[in-house]
């Protein structure tokens, strides 16, 4: 059977890295028939729009969505509406993507590239899970208005509104737990409860949900402290799950973990296994066009795909093989170079990763 996959590569390094990941894919032959169309900005320019019809009519009749970013500082004063990012919430949203995957992996040769002392990460192996379709980012009302209360009655101000509803977090905690069952069997659910009414509601809902899951254990964790200890402690973690801003924000911070923004892939689902797989990183402006973006996220984000959406995780392996091999073999983009290792470029690492896994041999330039 063909599976159809939308190819989505956006702003920025998304082109120069989804070029890498479309390689890596076409090497394994797989009956994968890949369309491209215009999304972000990129999208903006040539249509209009961040997310065109045409681009969302692809994504939804795909069987999975490979993203790159989206996103550059030249659109920042377009209305909110018009701004690429609107493209990957509009996706999220149209798709019901709201379980997002994010695994921070430290491959035991990036342990030096990471900015934490190497006991700290050597073997680290955490899943975060993110509800990635509701909470501050898609709440309504949100605007802009003249206060009529607060401390400054008659001043402009603006709002968003955090809300969660209790299906929506039933499902995603569903999500942890039987996503912790496949692996050590531990969530951390990060809230703030001690302060808001959405996340004491969701402590109680997760609370509620772990009642059928008495073989997983649940530990809750405030987010300044979840923020505190993933730099402290990170392998006390195991799978963490949280709501979609606390989720952008440590998940960031986890890459970190891993050594770079670069090395964190990701997969978002919907209910019907059809996901959208897409590094974790923006479209960075301040090196796009100069070929040294890490592609190794979206690579790997291509493995997830192949995976989760198209069942074939033998290739999925083969991929992720490979970039284990690169690795040992010492090849770096500069944001995990460290002396004694390969600096390569953007395409240098993609073609290392198809040669790993064609049996080529990896040539270092
Ligand atoms: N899903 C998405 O499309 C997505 C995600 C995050 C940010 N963005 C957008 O991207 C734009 C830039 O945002 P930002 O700078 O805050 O975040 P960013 O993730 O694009 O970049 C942050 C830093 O990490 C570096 N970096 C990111 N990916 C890298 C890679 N593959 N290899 C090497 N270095 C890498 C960048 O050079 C930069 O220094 C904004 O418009 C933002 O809204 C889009
Ligand atoms: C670009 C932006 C809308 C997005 C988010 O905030 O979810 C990004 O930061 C991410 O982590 O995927
Ligand atoms: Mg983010």
């Amino acid at each position: 059977m063909t599976h159809k996959i939308a190819v989505l590569p956006g702003d920025g390094i998304g082109t120069e890295i989804v070029a890498e990941a479309v390689k890596v894919l076409n090497v394994l032959e797989l009956p994968l028939e890949m369309e491209t169309a215009p999304v972000g900005g990129a999208a903006y320019e040539v249509a209009g729009h961040p997310l065109p019809e045409s681009t969302l009519k692809l994504a939804q009749d795909s069987d999975a969505i490979l993203f790159g970013a989206v996103g550059d500082w030249k659109y920042d004063t377009l209305e909110r509406r018009l701004r690429p990012e609107q493209a990957i919430l509009g996706l999220r949203k149209a798709l019901g993507l709201f379980a997002n995957f994010r695994p921070a992996i430290c491959y035991e040769q990036l342990v030096g590239a990471s900015s934490l002392k190497p006991e700290l990460i050597a073997g680290l192996d955490i899943l975060i899970i993110r509800e990635l379709t509701g909470d501050i980012y898609f709440g309504q009302p949100r605007g802009r208005r003249v206060a009529t209360d607060g401390h400054f009655p008659g001043a402009e101000e603006a709002f968003d509104t955090m809300r969660y509803s209790r299906p929506e977090i039933e499902r995603i905690a569903h999500v942890a737990f039987q996503a912790a069952r496949k692996r050590s069997k531990k969530v951390t659910s990060v809230d703030k409860a001690n302060v808001l009414e959405t996340f004491q509601f969701w402590k109680d809902v997760v609370t509620e949900v772990h009642q059928q899951y008495p073989d997983v254990e649940l530990e809750h964790m405030y987010v300044d402290n979840a923020a505190m200890q993933l730099v402290k402690a990170p392998k006390k973690f195991d799978v963490l799950f949280t709501g979609n801003m606390f989720g952008d924000i440590l998940s960031d911070e986890a890459a970190m973990l891993t050594g770079s923004i670069g090395m964190l892939p990701s997969a978002s689902l919907n209910a019907n296994g059809q996901g959208l797989y897409e590094p974790s990183h923006g479209s960075a402006p301040d090196i796009a066009g100069k070929g040294v973006a890490n592609p190794l996220a979206t690579i790997l984000s291509a493995a997830m795909m192949l995976r989760f959406s198209l069942n074939q995780p033998e290739a999925a392996d083969r991929i992720e093989s490979a970039v284990r091999a690169v690795l040992a073999a010492g090849l770096r983009t500069p944001d995990i170079w460290s002396e004694g290792t390969t600096r390569v470029g953007t395409r240098e690492m993609g073609d290392a990763v198809v040669a790993a896994i064609t049996g080529k041999g990896i040539t270092k330039s």
